[in-house]
């Protein structure tokens, strides 16, 4: 039997190109305009590649989706979207699509996406493998875990879209890193990925963080600043902390997204800008908007994508491989001798609860590479306070708590910066990664302390390159 293309597209108008398109490329199409109807024409044999609307007149594609996998596994489906409902294409893969088109698409980008199923070579065909260990972490994170895989795929997918994202996620989860990577994959990797963090500025200078100022326009504006909406323009713009933001801003930030302009403060014209925003939060967003803290409007604008990261606690041994990875770079970066985690250390690690997750992790590392020396990392050189809140084992006895002055010695012939960073990244560490709760601890702004942990996190990645 000849095969040809199932085509399921209820618009006829659509219909028509997508057929006469496929057809100078080559392919027998069979087109049907309802779910119903592709039920009825679907044959396994004939048609190995499915070209499916999610929204049909008569039910969703997903069903239909569902109903053809069942049947034939090996079917590549091809779903088609509108823009917007990136999620449902998100979902559709995860259902077993091997590509999604978002509307409108071209012609190239159609011809392309059957060309790549014929071949059974779509990207996403890989992806689908990720279910198999071998598909690598995305840049900048270490893990394995089945939760963190699902991220990977997910952001693999969601990267080459130019839908907004919501990242959501306790502190130290990895939401900037998460951010980066989905720039990284897009069409944007190119230009500019512009991270702002909504919660370390203070609000009566955020406006002209985000949007800019002109010279003289309020007093301190002593020259033109151009801001990070402006600094995005043709790539990414990453707003840390969304839910920081007051509702004065966010009522701007609504007209922004919505006009694709920027107004400085003091201009009198907007002007056009190109920017793919993506943003996150360690609140739940919406409670936020139940409360009233953050507009509904608003929230429904930047929720197209959610993407949820998992708690470190819930992601097994990635702690350990996150751990590992992290000690030989504070080694080297400190000219220590560590080389592993005792295995009592490890155990511990897999049940600690690490509220400040992995930026936790990376802050005990760093105290016990600055404290100690390998090689390796005991039970007894991690904080005490660590060790205390373990559930499992005999927790801290009093032998692994250090005396004040032993603690004090300990620390005699250190830096002052190194001491002030150790110093400052236990404080996080036991408010639990919050900044502010530290920041009111050690009785400074929590600007600040963000200030301070950019410098850190900057530099610690200039010493890794
Ligand atoms: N899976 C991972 N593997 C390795 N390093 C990671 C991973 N996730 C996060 N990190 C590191 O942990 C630190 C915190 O990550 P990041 O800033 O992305 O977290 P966040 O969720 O944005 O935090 P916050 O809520 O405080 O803004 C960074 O140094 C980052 O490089």
């Amino acid at each position: 039997m000849t095969s040809s293309l199932l085509l399921v597209e209820d618009t006829p108008s659509l219909s028509m190109v997508y057929e006469a398109v496929l057809k100078q490329a080559g392919h027998k199409v069979d087109c049907v305009f309802t779910a119903r109807d592709a039920r009825r024409a679907f044959d396994p044999a004939r048609h190995r590649i499915v070209l499916l609307d999610m929204i049909l007149p008569d039910g969703n594609g997903q069903d239909v989706l569902v109903w053809i996998k069942k049947r034939a596994p090996e079917t590549r489906v091809i779903v088609i979207t509108s823009n917007g409902s990136v999620k449902i294409a998100v979902d559709a893969m995860r259902m077993g699509a091997v590509d999604f088109l978002v509307k409108p698409f071209d012609e190239g980008r159609l011809r392309n996406a059957v060309a790549n199923a014929t071949r059974g070579d779509t990207p996403e065909a890989a992806d689908l493998a990720t279910a198999s260990d071998s598909l690598p972490p995305l840049e900048g994170f270490i893990g394995q875990s089945r939760q963190m895989r699902d991220i990977y795929q997910t952001v693999r997918v969601i990267g080459r879209s130019t839908a907004t994202v919501f990242i959501t996620g306790e502190s130290g989860t990895g939401k900037e890193v998460c951010a980066h990577a989905i720039h990284a994959m897009s069409k944007r990797a190119d230009g500019p990925f512009i991270p702002l963090n909504c919660g370390a500025i203070p609000t009566n200078l955020l406006e002209s963080e985000v949007f800019g100022h002109l010279k003289g326009s309020f007093t301190g504006a002593i020259s033109d600043k151009q801001g990070a909406a402006m600094a995005a323009d043709g790539g990414t713009l990453f707003l840390d902390e969304i839910c920081e933001m007051d509702l004065n801003l966010q009522t701007k930030l609504l007209r922004f997204i919505q006009s694709s302009t920027v107004q400085p403060v003091g201009a009198t014209r907007a002007r056009s800008v190109d920017v793919r925003i993506l943003c996150a939060t360690n609140r739940d967003p919406q409670r936020e908007v139940q409360e009233g803290r953050f507009r509904e409007d608003l929230f429904y604008r930047l929720h197209v994508v959610p993407l949820h990261l998992p708690p470190l606690r819930e992601r097994g041994d990635d702690v350990n491989m996150i751990a590992q990875d992290a000690l030989a770079r504070f080694a080297h970066e400190e000219g220590k001798q560590f080389r592993g985690l005792a295995e009592n250390v490890q155990e511990l690690f897999r049940t600690l609860e690490w509220r400040g997750n992995v930026r936790q992790l990376l802050n005990v590392l760093r105290n016990v590479v600055v404290l100690h020396d390998g090689p390796l990392v005991l039970r007894e050189m991690l904080p005490a306070d660590l060790v205390r809140r373990a559930q499992s084992g005999p927790a801290a006895g009093a032998d692994a708590i250090m005396s004040e002055d032993a603690a004090l010695n300990a620390l005699v012939g250190r830096r002052l910066a190194d001491l002030e960073r150790t110093f400052i990244q236990a404080t996080i560490s036991a408010c639990d990664g919050s900044i502010p709760r530290a920041a009111r601890m050690l009785e400074i702004s929590p600007s600040t302390l963000y200030r301070k942990r950019e410098t850190w996190e900057r530099k610690s990645r200039d010493a890794a390159e």
